[in-house]
């Protein structure tokens, strides 16, 4: 598709130009507010399976040009939906190392450092993700805020490696591991809500999870994701440092945002 870029003249307030779901209703990310909040007791905790993964596996970790993005394997899943909602892969969206606020949704205002997004598709329903991508049931990702604080071992794991994929389209192997340590502990807290893909071609496809409590990473962790990477390919000449690449929140509208918790 047409390039995209989170500022400048492909920016954000144009992508509708090529993207028209991005204009759309239903978009992510959102400033998730008190006065929006629903509480469901319907919402039980979220079951993961097979997110513990051997160091025999190997898992792809590449630079899409917008993102660091990891490979997962299809015998990863989400149980606790009505359908079974199969792994695809996981990135990031984060600030910049001057200004460390990069998180997609916002907690009453506050922009975390980072954000994870795990992202699944339905494979009750669609045979792949292709088919998945663009249905009103087809995906749903966890998001897991981040801030700096206390070194994490479960993102060094795949932090370690980021050097080797510096430009676009790099990608690098590395060994599994438990992808679990990378959530929150308490998975039984978080906001629900109906949205979008946060980033071209936006489309509402997105059933969003995004637990209630962040996760630490080291401020050094922090500086190596947000100073390490290009969006611009290796030979290009004007290397273009790959930070800041998160989306403004958009409109809720008459959207509800539910919790999983009381208080
Ligand atoms: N931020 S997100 O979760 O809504 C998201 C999901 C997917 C996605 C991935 C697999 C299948 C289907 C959708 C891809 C991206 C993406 C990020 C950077 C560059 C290009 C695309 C972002
Ligand atoms: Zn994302």
């Amino acid at each position: 598709g047409a390039k995209w870029t989170y500022s400048g003249q492909d920016g954000q307030q144009y992508w509708s130009k090529h993207y028209p779901y991005c204009g759309g209703p239903f978009q992510s990310p959102i400033d998730i507010e008190s006065e929006l909040l629903r509480f469901d007791p319907t919402l039980g905790p979220i079951e993961v399976q097979n997110y513990d993964l051997s160091p025999d596996e190997q898992l792809t970790l590449g630079n899409n040009g917008h993102s660091v993005q990891l490979s997962l394997p299809g015998k990863m899943y989400i149980s606790s939906l009505p359908r079974r909602y199969t792994a695809a892969q996981l990135h990031l969206h984060w600030g910049s190392s001057s200004k460390p606020a990069g998180s997609e949704h916002l907690v009453n205002s506050r922009q975390y450092a980072a954000e994870l997004h795990v992202v699944h598709f339905n494979s009750d329903k669609y045979p792949n993700m292709s088919m998945a991508v663009d249905k009103s049931d087809g995906l749903a990702v966890l998001g897991v805020l981040i801030e700096v604080g206390e070194f994490n071992p479960a993102f060094e794991q795949f932090l370690k490696f980021i050097n080797g994929v510096k430009y676009r389209d790099q990608k690098v192997q590395i060994p599994g591991f438990n992808i679990r340590g990378l959530l929150p502990p308490r998975l039984d807290e978080y906001y629900r809500y109906d949205g979008s893909l946060t980033t071209p071609p936006c489309y509402p496809s997105v059933l969003w999870t995004l637990f209630r409590n962040p996760v630490t990473i080291s401020r050094k962790q922090f500086v190596a994701l947000a100073t390490s990477l290009y969006s611009s390919h290796a030979q290009d000449s004007t290397p273009l440092p790959l930070n800041s690449n998160f989306r403004k929140p958009q409109a809720v509208d008459s959207r509800v945002v539910l919790v999983s918790f009381k208080e």
